[in-house]
């Protein structure tokens, strides 16, 4: 793997963030998470060119790319692109943004993909789906010839699952307490949860319901205490379980990890 560090500065800068950035000569300039994705992002989006078929991933990081590249085409800096989004906010996005798409039936093979990512291991392995997207991002990611991650330095992990948060499964809906108990014996000291989101009903109480994905599924989320071991292990063991659809461990999938931190910019290449 290769690296490469850039100086925040030495990224050419969108109008908005002129500000902050041009402010970071002067030392103590703090520039928050959504700043620091937001260059992630941008950053991504030189390596898209005119005529490419382009992944649009799903999360407030990929978000940055996607509105980047709308931009570099009203300029008429990007043509002819179609983009082939994750989700249907991204599609919505896209669409609002004048970005032609299309989908993976009519274009099986991608040329490149960014997206967000919520863990990324030293190996470029990563966990993905906090937002509830993982299903249709692995489809098209598995299609791309270049995976391009986009994520702040929080991301960074030393091993997947190990951060106490949320590793996502999309399972069917049908009896997912049964499958949310399998998924939660498979591994010593987990709980599995089903993912939920409030709702305020016409009375004005709130409800809990559980949050659908775009496919019609639910998410249980698995939190581990310990070591969830041999990623390729676990990665088997939960794609083999019935009730499952997918799971946000992307292993060896990324080829280039975009990482933005307060002291510059990381390319890692594959
Ligand atoms: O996998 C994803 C959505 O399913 C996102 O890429 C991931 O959750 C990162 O999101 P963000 O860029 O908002 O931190």
């Amino acid at each position: 793997m290769a690296f490469t560090l850039l100086h925040l500065t030495s990224l050419e800068q969108p109008s908005s963030m002129e500000v902050g950035l041009s402010s970071l000569s002067t030392p103590h300039v703090i520039l928050n998470q959504d700043e620091l994705k937001k260059i992630a992002g941008y950053k991504a989006v030189e390596f898209v060119t005119s005529g490419m078929i382009v992944g649009l991933g799903t999360g407030s990081t990929a978000k940055h790319a996607v509105d980047r590249i709308g931009e570099l085409m009203r300029q008429g800096r990007l043509k002819n692109i179609v983009g082939i989004p994750t989700s249907k906010k991204t599609l919505e996005q896209a669409v609002s943004l004048g970005i032609p798409v299309s989908d993976l039936d009519s274009y099986s093979v991608v040329d490149l993909a960014i997206d967000g990512a919520d863990e990324v291991d030293p190996y470029m392995n990563l966990v993905k789906g906090r937002g509830g997207c993982l299903l249709r991002e692995k489809m098209m990611e598995c299609a791309c010839k270049k995976f391009i991650v986009v994520v702040d330095e929080s991301k960074l992990v030393t091993h997947l699952g190990r951060s106490g948060l949320a590793m996502p499964v999309e399972v069917v809906p049908f009896c997912w307490k049964f499958t949310a108990k399998r998924l939660q014996d498979l591994f010593e000291d987990c709980v599995a949860k089903l993912r939920t989101v409030v709702c305020y009903c016409q009375d004005g109480n709130k409800m809990e319901q559980p949050f659908v994905t775009d496919n019609g599924n639910y998410i249980i989320d698995l939190y581990f205490k310990k070591d969830i071991g041999d990623l390729n292990v676990a990665n088997n063991t939960i794609l083999k379980l019935a009730g499952v659809v997918d799971h946000g461990i992307f292993l060896d999938m990324a080829t280039t990890v975009i990482v933005a931190g307060k002291l510059g910019v990381t390319i890692k290449n594959k």
